[in-house]
């Protein structure tokens, strides 16, 4: 039996409520443990494509499948039972839960999933595994794990965030331009790591950034007006 691609886009079709189609993607495929970068300009619709591949937002027509499930024939609790089991996804926004601490943050796709609990060591090493993530993407020391989330520079938050996506080694992780606060020196280091520990666990990434430079980093980059026909966005 073949495995099936880890994302599979067939004819897919999508407009924002009363806007121009902004996507049309005819077909778009990655295969597992694949790393591929997405350029597109600001506004294009990247982060738009990334909602429809996570199931936080449906297509009007098309398929989206991950990991071999039609993301549009799935009820909602087992959209977000697959996004918590075998998905890493790390926002613009990152998303961190102010009240809870850093590593409490990463730990927290393992609370919703009881197999990304065990991927990722099971209940008596989850705390060890995120703080050795966190001190690989550069934040460690008694202090500085004690800070509130809240008290964290932008760099510092895009790591836990990222830290979050990759702990318990979810098959597919999208990004969605999470080197945007970093210095050149930073981000380059940043996408090794995050590529590093992607190749650790087998994991798919798709990253996407407005970024031309960053291609070289990847298995594979593509820009998404050669896999998108529609001129809705910019
Ligand atoms: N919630 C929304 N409701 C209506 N329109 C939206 C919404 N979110 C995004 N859009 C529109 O969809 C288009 C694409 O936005 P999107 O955020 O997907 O682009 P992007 O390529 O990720 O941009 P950036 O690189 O700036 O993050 C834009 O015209 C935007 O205004």
């Amino acid at each position: 039996m073949t495995t099936p691609p880890v994302i599979d886009l067939i004819d897919l079709r999508f407009a924002w409520q009363d806007g121009p189609t902004l996507l049309d993607i005819p077909e778009f495929r990655v295969d597992t443990g694949e790393r591929v970068f997405l350029r597109g300009p600001s506004g294009s619709g990247k982060s738009t494509l990334l909602g429809l591949i996570a199931g936080v937002l449906e297509p009007q027509s098309g398929k989206v499948e991950v990991l071999g499930h039609d993301m549009t024939a799935l009820s909602g609790p087992k959209r977000d039972a697959l996004r918590a089991d075998r998905l890493g996804v790390i926002f613009q926004m990152f998303n961190l839960v102010p009240y809870l601490s850093l590593v409490q943050n990463v730990t927290l796709p393992c609370r919703f999933s009881s197999s990304r609990r065990e991927a990722a060591g099971g209940d008596s090493k989850l705390n060890d595994e995120a703080v050795r993530l966190l001190s690989r993407l550069g934040l460690s020391g008694d202090r500085l794990l004690a800070r509130p989330v809240t008290e964290l520079s932008v760099g510092q938050q895009q790591r836990v965030a990222v830290a979050r996506a990759l702990i318990g080694g979810p098959d597919l992780i999208i990004a969605d331009e999470p080197t945007s606060a970093l210095d050149a020196d930073a981000r380059d280091r940043f996408i090794e790591l995050l590529n590093e520990e992607a190749g650790r666990s087998g994991s798919a990434l798709l990253f996407v950034s407005h970024d031309a430079s960053l291609a070289g980093h990847f298995d594979r980059s593509v820009d998404l007006s050669e896999i998108n026909r529609a001129k809705g966005g910019v």
